[in-house]
């Protein structure tokens, strides 16, 4: 890819100069990259290397000191959370948070977005619609048969996959992923993998993981950070053979 090319039009996110500074320290100093639409970049680094921080950056959770976050050629530093996910960006954070007393039905059925005019004929259009969307990203999560379980019966992984259900119903544009497969048995790892390699048909997706075998098996392209910055990014591959980033993992 040559970012210099492209407008940033042509790509989904086009982050650029991104500065973040708590009490002086640069946890992202001056960071840009850029995805193409439905291609999975996976972020990877040492520990503090500044991955989450840009997740925050980019879902409005942490505001920017400096820099530009463009989404579908919006401008999303000076948007709130709420904008934000209205805008097609949707966030996964490491730990669970299905609601556990809900079945797993229930918990994809609250997640579909919000209509604002449900009543007579629409109402019955809606529930058609919510069937289907619930049908549909069940299959895709390998959960069609647990429908009726309750979410606390389900192993950590297939809540794992109930929550990216439940934010594959909203159907962003970007989905962000953090450590997604930690805790995850090998055989759930691998359909975490083909779980992803599904969904980008429609959505793009950023993925921070420390498992090299699933980066591998996940990954079009790879970013490498380092003290808040890209350090190398390229194919698996290139990033693994690339001296810069075996200096940094052999040094820490
Ligand atoms: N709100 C904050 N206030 C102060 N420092 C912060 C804040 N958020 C993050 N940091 C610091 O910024 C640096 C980068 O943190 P971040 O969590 O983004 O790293 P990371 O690459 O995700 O690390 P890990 O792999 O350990 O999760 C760390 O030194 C962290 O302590």
């Amino acid at each position: 890819m040559n970012a210099a090319r492209k407008k940033h039009e042509d790509f989904l996110l086009a982050v650029e100069g991104l500065t973040v500074s708590f009490d002086g320290f640069k946890a992202v100093d001056d960071l840009s990259f850029y995805l193409d639409p439905k291609e999975i970049r996976v972020i990877i680094g040492p520990n503090g290397a500044g991955k989450t921080t840009v997740l925050d950056l980019i879902c409005g959770k942490t505001k920017s000191t400096s820099g530009s976050i463009r989404f579908q050629g919006k401008e999303l530093t000076r948007l709130k959370e709420h904008q934000i996910v209205h805008q097609g960006v949707g966030r996964k954070f490491q730990t669970p948070s299905v609601f556990e007393d809900l079945t797993v039905f229930e918990n994809l059925e609250l997640s579909y977005p919000k209509g604002h005019s449900v009543v007579g004929a629409l109402a019955f259009k809606r529930d058609t619609a919510v069937l289907a969307a619930v049908q549909e990203v069940a299959e895709t999560i390998f959960l069609d048969d647990a429908l009726d379980q309750p979410a606390a019966s389900l192993s950590h992984g297939q809540k794992q996959w109930l929550e990216i259900g439940m934010l594959l119903i909203q159907k962003p544009d970007l989905l962000m992923l953090d450590e997604p497969v930690a805790g995850m048995s090998v055989a759930e790892r691998k359909k975490t993998a083909e779980l992803l390699k599904k969904i980008t048909k429609d959505h793009t997706v950023l993925v921070i993981e420390h498992d090299m075998q699933f980066v591998g098996d996940i990954a079009d392209r790879v970013t490498v950070m380092h003290q808040g910055k890209v350090l190398s990014e390229g194919s698996i591959e290139h990033v693994k053979n690339d001296p810069k980033v075996v200096e940094v993992y052999l040094g820490h």
